[in-house]
């Protein structure tokens, strides 16, 4: 009598009830439900939760054909994004399974299966979403700590705690990364983690006031300190007393406002324009820029002392194409706060080759551009799944021929681009997990060498 284990449900979908009873009889160890449609597969997920999900294709009222079957991975995975659903297939359908795999089933097998395979198959599928739920509860874990960060990055989320600790200190950080990366949401984070969370949050981006202006701005100023100045007036710093003051593109900073700047540093004080008087203000200082500070410091253009007054702690954050599944997560958080926002109620989420695309694409904009364009694609698409076109990335051809009626996908992507996309989300998924090269290639069982020569094909980066 195999033991049994009734946290484990598995869920078998198949219209031929005779094989639906076979494999339920075959799975005694654990607890097994049926469905022979899609509605009442449905009404089990949403009642159960089954981990594991085994699938027809072909299901009524299209028995002969796949539309049903699609839709069913679909609305599953609409409800539960992170079943593990494996399709049954006719040994001639290949490219109908790979295309399941596109829209985010785990794996296929052909019928008849072997019980041994099957048993392999299965028990890795519970095993792997295991796995999955363990690192959600982290990235809940990690959102938690840090609001609306989206991540499941191993580097991001090793970042995401270096930001909770810092939070609770007084240590004087930079954040430094890319365009669009995230430094606002972090510098924001530390602020409400930190014990000044009640206190004023003042953000002054020094690339966007000119330079004339800077010095009255940060330090503010007294009356007829110069034409102009109609009243004594307080500076951001000063405004920003007890709480926290973001210096947003410090690197933009002109040289003698550096030099003014850490005097403040340095003393905790300020003069206002026009005034020789000292004014003590107790502030925590968070910085932010794109720019290579260092480089800067060697060329001249950023004072060194200054470099290290501000980098007491460096936090460099990654680029989005380093992250490798990220792009999946922020596109569904994006897409699900559009759809939110503006009451899309038919939008179902991505196609298939529109999924690969945001895995392959380069992201030069970070996650700024991913917000962007995935919001302009789902209030712009004609269709319930947004498409490779919707999303409009430069240097990407749109070569999807989805056609979309009744909110069943009938158009098929190519064989070629939905084994890409199973390859890719394959990979980033083991990157994600494996601490090194080694141990992806091990989890994805092929040799370091091809992993690396897919790596390069994809573009994918090396897991931090
Ligand atoms: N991990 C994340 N989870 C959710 N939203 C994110 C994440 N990272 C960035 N964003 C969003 O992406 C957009 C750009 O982020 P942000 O402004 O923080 O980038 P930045 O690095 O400060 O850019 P810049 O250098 O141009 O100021 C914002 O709307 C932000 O809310």
């Amino acid at each position: 009598m195999p033991h049994h284990d009734d946290s484990r449900k598995l869920l078998i979908i198949e219209d031929d009830l005779g094989l639906a009873k076979q494999l339920g009889w075959h799975f005694l160890g654990m607890q097994v439900f049926t469905a022979a449609a899609v509605d009442s597969a449905l009404a089990i997920v949403r009642a159960e939760q089954p981990q594991v999900i085994l699938q027809d294709l072909g299901l009524p009222p299209d028995a002969q054909g796949v539309s049903e079957g699609f839709r069913c991975i679909e609305a599953i995975l609409d409800i539960q994004p992170n079943s593990k659903i494996l399709v049954m297939t006719g040994k001639s359908e290949e490219a109908n399974a790979l295309r399941a795999i596109g829209l985010g089933a785990i794996d296929f097998f052909h019928k008849p299966v072997d019980p041994d395979t099957l048993d392999l198959i299965v028990n890795r599928c519970f095993e792997t979403h295991r796995l999955r739920a363990m690192n959600c509860r982290d990235h809940l874990m990690v959102d938690d700590l840090v609001g609306e960060i989206r991540t499941q990055n191993p580097e991001m989320m090793r970042i995401c705690r270096s930001i909770k600790k810092l939070a609770g200190t007084e240590i004087t950080c930079t954040l430094m990364g890319e365009s669009g990366v995230g430094k606002d949401i972090f510098a924001n984070a530390i602020h409400r983690h930190s014990p000044r969370k009640d206190r004023r949050f003042q953000a002054i981006n020094c690339a966007a006031i000119p330079e004339n202006l800077i010095e009255s701005e940060l330090f503010g100023y007294e009356k007829g300190a110069f034409t102009g100045a109609a009243k004594q007036t307080a500076g951001k710093i000063e405004c920003a007393d007890g709480g926290t003051l973001f210096l947003d593109e410090i690197g933009d900073m002109p040289l003698l406002l550096q030099t003014k700047l850490l005097r403040f540093l340095q003393q905790r004080t300020i003069q206002r324009v026009g005034s020789t008087h000292d004014i003590a203000v107790d502030v925590r200082v968070v910085c932010a820029t794109n720019k290579r500070l260092k480089s800067m410091v060697s060329e001249g253009s950023f004072r060194e002392d200054l470099y290290y007054r501000i980098c007491e702690f460096e936090v460099e954050i990654p680029p989005l194409r380093a992250r490798g599944g990220d792009r999946l997560i922020l596109a569904d958080y994006f897409l699900a706060q559009t759809i939110d926002k503006y009451h899309l109620v038919d939008m179902q989420g991505f196609s298939a080759a529109a999924r690969a695309a945001l895995l392959t694409y380069d992201w030069p904009g970070n996650v700024r551009e991913l917000e962007s364009k995935i919001k302009t694609a789902a209030v712009m698409s004609d269709n319930p799944l947004i498409t490779l076109d919707d999303l409009n990335l430069e240097g990407v051809a749109g070569t999807e021929a989805t056609e979309v009626s009744d909110g069943c996908v009938n158009g098929s992507v190519s064989l070629r681009e939905a084994r890409k996309l199973a390859e890719v989300s394959a990979i980033t998924s083991a990157l994600d997990k494996a601490s090194n090269i080694t141990e992806a290639a091990k989890i994805l069982k092929i040799s370091r060498p091809t992993l690396y020569d897919m790596m390069t094909k994809y573009q994918l980066e090396q897991p931090g």
